[in-house]
């Protein structure tokens, strides 16, 4: 597995891809489409007022060791407010990690730096060379059929037939030639996972990707995540606010707080999960307390109260 080490960005050269790297889309298109990040062999390091940027560093460093994100004193501030404050956090391949936190807490934003569409960070992020990252909206281009969005962006010369393996993969085989205002909320929610599955990635990046689905959609699509995760074996990092869907799916969730990872705990259950078990209970319960919900005025409030 390779890796893209985005270093600190002086505002300088903030909101440009760095030297070395070339990015799927033009920063314009990034905003608008799932990307890949996909580095050139260059390892150039570019320091400027004593801030290195890194960018495609030899493959070993992080490929021989264990981790598939690995993150350390990252700091992203808006306004001179640090949203994100020298946080660190590691993925290890093929792991599925859940982000939680409160609303406004960065999560977004840190899933946001991590898939290399911002690059006004101090400290130090490694990704994996090939990472794709998939919003709450779908995203798709009206004007492209649904498979031509799945090939949107991809590097070099796409074959509809990658397009329609992709597709197959997430059961929308019968959508290939769709134009996307006919999906439905599911069907384009499931076009953008082929979408970033196009891309082979060793890092699935998802951002609240089932927060806009009706209930029973919105079980059908984590199953389907569940299923692509276990036959791909990609790292995934999950931002969802729903503590249910992260000990559903996740090896580990941890809890974002003022600008770091304030918690986190192993998801040590096995799967299927059952949320009917005692530790599942458990863990949802120390999950939601980290969250500042107090767990028993949900599962023990009295209809009438
Ligand atoms: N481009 C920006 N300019 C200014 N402030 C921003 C920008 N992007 C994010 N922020 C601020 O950073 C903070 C974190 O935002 P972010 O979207 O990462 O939170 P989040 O944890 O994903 O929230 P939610 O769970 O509600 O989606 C918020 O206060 C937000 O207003």
């Amino acid at each position: 597995m390779a890796t893209d080490v985005h270093g600190a960005v002086s505002p300088k050269s903030a909101g440009a891809p760095a030297a070395g790297t070339a990015l799927a889309h033009s920063p314009t298109d990034l905003d608008t489409a799932p990307v890949t990040v996909t580095d050139t062999d260059s390892n150039d390091v570019e320091v400027e007022g004593g801030v290195g940027v890194e960018v495609g560093t030899d493959a070993g460093s992080v490929e021989g060791g264990s981790a598939a994100v690995r993150v350390a004193g990252l700091t992203r501030s808006f306004d001179g407010r640090a949203v994100i404050d020298g946080l660190d956090l590691t993925v290890r391949p093929g792991e599925f990690v859940a982000l939680l936190g409160r609303s406004g807490c960065g999560k977004s934003t840190l899933l946001r730096v991590l898939a290399g569409l911002d690059r006004e960070i101090e400290g130090e992020v490694s990704v994996p060379r090939r990472s794709a990252v998939a919003f709450q909206a779908p995203r798709l281009m009206p004007w492209k059929k649904v498979w031509r969005n799945v090939l949107l962006g991809l590097p070099g010369r796409a074959e509809r037939a990658v397009a329609e393996r992709a597709l197959g993969e997430v059961g929308l085989s019968h959508r290939t030639d769709a134009w996307p205002k006919t999906l439905s909320g599911g069907e384009a929610q499931r076009a953008s996972l082929a979408r970033a599955l196009v891309r082979e990635p060793d890092l699935l990046l998802l951002d609240e990707p089932f927060g806009a689905l009706d209930a029973l959609t919105r079980i059908k699509a984590q199953r389907l995540v569940a299923e692509l995760w276990q036959r791909r074996g990609c790292a995934v990092l999950l931002v969802t606010h729903d503590v249910e869907e992260a000990l559903l799916l996740a090896d580990r969730a941890v809890v974002m707080d003022r600008g770091v990872i304030a918690y986190e705990t192993a998801i040590d259950l096995p799967r299927p999960r059952d949320i009917t078990d005692p530790r599942f209970a458990a863990l949802r319960g120390r999950l939601l307390e980290r969250l500042g919900v107090d767990d028993t005025e949900i599962t023990h409030e009295s209809p009438d109260a």
